[in-house]
């Protein structure tokens, strides 16, 4: 089954067409979403989602249709954005990881333990009990990562997951979403080097996918566009 496949997508947002006759298929277990600011990469990645409707197309996502099953979509797909605080509700890190557990059908034992085990993974368990809103901006990211993870997810979609972290965090935080575990990856990023370690990847130019595929030439064809 592919992961996403969009058929004419088209989204408008106010007066703005963002998005126009989007059509792809992507298959690969992580993608890359490259492009210009405002191309429009944030939006296909909401759209993706769920969190942002197209105005027209078809949009599939793990086989569900994001405007049908929006329920089943929350389930299955996690989202990490680049600023962690709009992600962190609770006072205390395992709250917090704890929190994104809610509605699962899983006992108070066993939610307990999946929680410890995402925060070992995650090498924040020494702060747990820290409170949420005082981490560094590296602890943060990491948080928001965990609570992502905890639910494990079929699909993480993440915009500009390392934009604020020092090259230490930046790593780790790539490498959880890029070989931590058998979830896909939807990825938008402007760093090119980490995007090339993606197996596929999509060009967004003005509204309009212009390259999709391996991720190689894609990345080749954006870099030959910059020379322009
Ligand atoms: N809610 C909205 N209402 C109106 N226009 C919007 C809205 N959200 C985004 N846009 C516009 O859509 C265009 C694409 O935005 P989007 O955030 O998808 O781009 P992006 O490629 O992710 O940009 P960046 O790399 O700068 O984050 C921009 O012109 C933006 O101003």
């Amino acid at each position: 089954m592919s992961a996403v496949v969009f058929r004419e997508v088209g989204v408008r947002l106010g007066d703005t067409e963002v998005l126009r006759e989007v059509s792809l298929t992507l298959s690969a277990r992580t993608v890359a979403v490259v492009g210009d600011n405002g191309s429009g990469k944030s939006t296909l990645a909401r759209v993706v989602g769920g969190l942002v409707t197209a105005t027209s197309g078809s949009v599939e996502v793990l086989g569900l249709d994001p405007r049908r099953n929006a329920a089943d979509l929350r389930r299955r797909v996690a989202f990490v954005f680049s600023n962690p605080d709009t992600q962190i509700v609770m006072p205390t890190v395992a709250e917090d990881v704890a929190f994104s557990l809610r509605g699962h059908r899983l006992s108070r034992a066993a939610k307990a333990e999946r929680v410890a085990e995402a925060l070992r993974r995650f090498g924040i368990d020494t702060l747990a009990d820290r409170s949420s809103h005082d981490l560094s901006g590296g602890q943060k990211q990491l948080l928001a990562l965990c609570g992502a993870f905890v639910r494990e997810p079929e699909l993480v979609i993440a915009d500009e997951p390392t934009a604020y972290l020092d090259a230490r965090n930046a790593r780790r935080i790539a490498g959880h979403l890029l070989d931590g575990g058998d979830h896909r990856l939807l990825l938008v990023t402007h760093d090119l080097d980490l995007a090339a370690r993606c197996e596929a990847a999509v060009l967004v130019t003005d509204g309009r996918v212009t390259a999709v595929g391996e991720t190689a030439p894609v990345i080749a064809s954006y870099e030959e566009s910059l020379r322009c």
